[in-house]
């Protein structure tokens, strides 16, 4: 049996020091899809170290695109020669984010081929407004047990697609589909995250035209072709929270950089109504976290952006463990994402669940156990749960955490936590 990893971490005093935040995993994935529809070479600078990312590239080789790392978080992509539209199968069961590259293929190719994504740990997660978008196109979605095929026999035609829900990945799906297609399309009801607006600054470098990309109306013009360009992935605004929450739920001192405060208003408005002392230095892209008190409870409700990211609801839930007085959340993005309040409750937290609510009990402190990253924001949590518990946690199925989080152990080690990756 091969080994397995763990993270081993023993709870201590405040974080403290400064700690820079990767480029966005979320950016990193879409983009290195999209670079299947460009002719010339790409240079993406920012790409995090992460297990996506490596597997993302390893779809774009597998298409045939030419990738290559020429220095770090720097990437040269060729994809003027692709030899299939169809992606392997084995890499879709490993991250369902590699959907997103059936709309750069479709527009390309006017076909394309995969694997259903399956649900996962936290929801169900369809891909039905995908597949609305594209057959809005003009390309028509044969599924048969668990592939997909999507193709057009003539060319892909530029339509309204209304989602009912502002799907991040159906919304990038849609416009890299269209970016090719002949004539207009609009996207109603489109998602706003940075990473759309991200998506799309990357392909109007390209040569594509759209409009209104973080809005929720966004307009693609088709072009002819789509070339080659440079650039920066915009800073991972989760990852940046996850040690924002760190911080604060150390009664720390920690100095981040390479954050946009504008990503992560709701994160911010949080935890200084909680007591946190927050310092954005706008110029300069690096925020000051501060906190020498308990912090009290508060209330939050995930939402689509602008609102509060259910990516960072697990991480949140690990700081009210400890918070002063009673604390809720409401779920309203995926219909599964409280695996970590068992996990949290081992480690001597009071929370209790009824369908997408949680209430959360403020102890005093929380204690060392074994526990399981049930995915990967949950596993974030437990980390830094984990930081301020007393005695020892053990963190396993941390291949979770290694999805999203760029030098975990190195970053936290840097603001003086005792953490270490062990084999067992
Ligand atoms: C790689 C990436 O960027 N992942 C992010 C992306 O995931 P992802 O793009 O998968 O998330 P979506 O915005 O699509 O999903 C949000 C909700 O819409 C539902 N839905 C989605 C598509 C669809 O066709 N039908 C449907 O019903 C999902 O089941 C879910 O309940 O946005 C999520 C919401 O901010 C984040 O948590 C993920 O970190
Ligand atoms: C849910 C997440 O990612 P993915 O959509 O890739 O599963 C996440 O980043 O928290």
């Amino acid at each position: 049996m091969s080994k397995k990893e763990v993270l081993v971490i023993n709870g201590g005093g405040p974080l403290e020091g400064e700690v820079t935040i990767s480029g966005a995993k979320n950016s990193a994935l879409p983009i290195l899809a999209a670079c299947v529809l460009g002719t010339e070479e790409i240079i993406l600078d920012g790409v995090p170290g992460l297990k996506d990312v490596e597997i993302m590239i390893e779809v774009l080789k597998h298409l045939g695109s030419k990738v290559e790392y020429i220095g770090e978080g720097t990437v040269r992509i060729d994809s003027s020669e692709l030899n299939t539209c169809e992606t392997p199968f084995e890499l879709m069961d490993k991250m369902r984010a590699s959907f997103v590259v059936m709309g750069p293929l479709l527009s390309r190719f006017k076909e394309a081929h995969t694997k259903a994504p399956g649900g996962c740990n936290i929801g169900a997660r369809p891909i039905d407004l995908h597949l609305k978008g594209f057959e809005a196109l003009g390309a028509e979605n044969i599924v048969n047990d668990d592939a997909i095929s999507i193709k057009t026999d003539g060319k892909l035609i530029g339509n309204e697609v209304y989602l009912d829900f502002p799907s991040v990945g159906a919304t990038q799906n849609i416009m890299m589909a269209a970016t090719l297609a002949e004539g207009e399309t609009i996207i109603e009801n489109a998602a706003k995250e940075p990473e759309i607006v991200d998506l799309a600054s990357f392909l109007s470098k390209m040569g594509a035209k759209i409009k209104g990309a973080g809005t929720s109306t966004i307009t693609i013009e088709g072009v002819e072709k789509l070339t080659g360009t440079c650039h920066t992935i915009i800073p991972d605004r989760i990852e940046a929270a996850s040690y924002m929450i760190a911080a604060a739920m150390t009664k720390g001192n920690v100095t981040i950089n390479n954050v946009i405060g504008s990503h992560i208003r709701p994160v911010i408005a949080k935890l200084i109504e909680m007591g946190a002392d927050v310092e954005e230095i706008d110029d300069e892209d690096i925020i000051k976290v501060k906190v020498d008190k308990r912090l009290k409870a508060t209330n939050i409700q995930t939402l689509p952006y602008p609102g509060f990211p259910t990516d960072v609801q697990a991480q949140f839930m690990a700081l009210m463990t400890i918070c002063d007085g009673e604390s809720k959340i409401q779920e309203t993005v995926f219909e599964n994402r409280f695996m970590h309040v068992e996990q949290l409750n081992k480690m001597g937290a009071a929370i209790a669940t009824s369908g997408n609510r949680a209430t959360i009990a403020g102890v005093d402190k929380l204690h060392g156990a074994e526990v399981r990253a049930t995915d990967l924001r949950a596993g974030a949590a437990l980390v830094i749960a984990a930081l301020t518990a007393e005695g020892e946690t053990k963190v396993s199925d941390i291949y979770h955490i290694d999805r999203g989080y760029s030098d975990l152990v190195e970053k936290f080690t840097n603001l003086g936590a005792d953490i270490k990756r062990v084999e067992i």
